[in-house]
């Protein structure tokens, strides 16, 4: 599986002025708006005073650029669409957006962006068109279904799915898409609701590579990084193999603090603890202390870690791939059935961190 990333900080300069050079080709007013990022990976401890972002390697294609127009379709407004579509409002690009529930549009429109009434229209409109649905389900349906995204498809046209899908929903909305003679790039991201509030997602690509080329410059405005993965499908499952992981993870912290808690320790102390050593990770600095207080501010909801629908999703689906290629993973295996519980407690709107309460609640059916 090719990756053509490439993480260089001494060509820090180099890379800031690139993007801003492709943003702007881009985007006209971009660069006068766009501004290096802080580095965010260690922001207590800056490595370098510029900022820099991870671009693959041939990030871009001249002739490709000028071949772009610019207006950009969004499709679906939720936790993440909504601040990545305002990302692109406010770095410039001219954008349609469209929701199932209308007043989502609203405050994007009074950002400036235009509202077309379905997604046919949007993409009709617009030379690429961004899809951020709940679940495959979704996706299908808003690109495939009546008035989906696939009527207004055409050669010339791009449709890009950030979605977080299956690999055999991304080859199918990648088969009707190339049925019109349009392009196809499925480009889940790893990040949640500030990291996209930030513009600070990782992109995982997969599909057309000239797609992918021309939206680099968008891609760079949404995210610090992008990775380049070949053909359709191995974007979902990176992205599924990432989540199943963060799962995993997340309900073995779950069990920490609770332990902690048990045997008299101060579960803040473990969180702080934990931020300083070897098995530091953001997620556990950002949720940790509201886990602590049995707060579960929503950024990523518990129904998209543990989704029930035709296909299935996330850790899911990532039990599925990995049952594809008779991969042994018991610990996502277990931590699947910590999700379950806790969407069974009608938790599924809060964030995926609730899964504590899973355990909690085991606790006190054998104590
Ligand atoms: N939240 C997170 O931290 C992250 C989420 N993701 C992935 O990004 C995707 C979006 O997540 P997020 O923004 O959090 O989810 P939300 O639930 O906030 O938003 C889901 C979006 O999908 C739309 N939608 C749902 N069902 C349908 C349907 N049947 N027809 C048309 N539109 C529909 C919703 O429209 P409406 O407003 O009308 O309900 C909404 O725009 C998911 O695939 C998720 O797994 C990836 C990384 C992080
Ligand atoms: O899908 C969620 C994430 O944080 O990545």
């Amino acid at each position: 599986m090719p990756s053509t990333l490439l993480a260089k900080p001494n060509i820090n300069n180099l890379l800031s002025s690139t993007a801003m050079a492709l943003c702007s080709a881009f985007c006209p007013r971009i660069s006068a708006n766009f501004r290096p990022k802080p580095f965010s990976s260690s922001p207590s401890k800056p490595l370098l005073s510029l900022s820099f972002k991870v671009f693959s390697s041939q990030a871009t294609d001249a002739s490709s650029q000028d071949k772009f127009s610019g207006r950009v379709g969004f499709l679906g407004l939720g936790i993440m669409g909504s601040p990545m579509a305002q990302n692109l409002i406010k770095a410039g690009c001219d954008v349609i957006v469209w929701n199932r529930t209308k007043s989502k549009c609203d405050p994007l429109i009074s950002l400036g962006a235009k509202y077309s009434s379905s997604p046919e229209e949007v993409a009709a409109n617009c030379d690429v068109t961004f899809a951020m649905l709940a679940d495959p389900e979704s996706a299908i349906d808003v690109a495939c279904g009546k008035n989906g995204a696939v009527s207004g498809m055409g050669p010339g046209k791009g449709y890009v799915d950030i979605s977080t899908v299956d690999v055999a929903t991304s080859k199918l909305i990648n088969e009707h898409i190339k049925a019109r003679g349009a392009l196809f790039l499925e480009a889940p991201v790893s990040g949640s609701k500030k990291p996209a509030e930030d513009g600070q997602l990782i992109f995982l690509t997969a599909g057309d590579r000239s797609l992918y080329e021309l939206v680099s410059p968008l891609l760079d405005i949404l995210g610090k990084s992008r990775f380049y993965l070949g053909e359709v499908g191995n974007g979902a499952a990176m992205k599924l193999v990432v989540n199943m992981i963060m799962g995993s993870m997340m309900a073995s912290f779950s069990e920490g603090i609770l332990l902690s808690k048990k045997v008299g320790l101060d579960p803040s102390v473990l969180v702080e603890v934990v931020s300083q050593g070897a098995i530091s990770a953001p997620m556990y600095s950002l949720k940790g202390p509201s886990m602590v207080k049995s707060q579960y501010p929503t950024a990523f909801p518990l129904k998209h870690q543990q989704k029930k629908l035709m296909l299935t999703q996330d850790l899911r689906l990532a039990l599925g791939l990995a049952e594809s290629v008779s991969q042994s993973t018991p610990i996502a295996a277990a931590a699947n059935e910590l999700y379950k519980v806790a969407k069974s407690y009608g938790l599924s709107d809060e964030d995926f961190s609730a899964v504590i309460e899973a355990l909690k609640a085991k606790s006190q059916d054998t104590a």
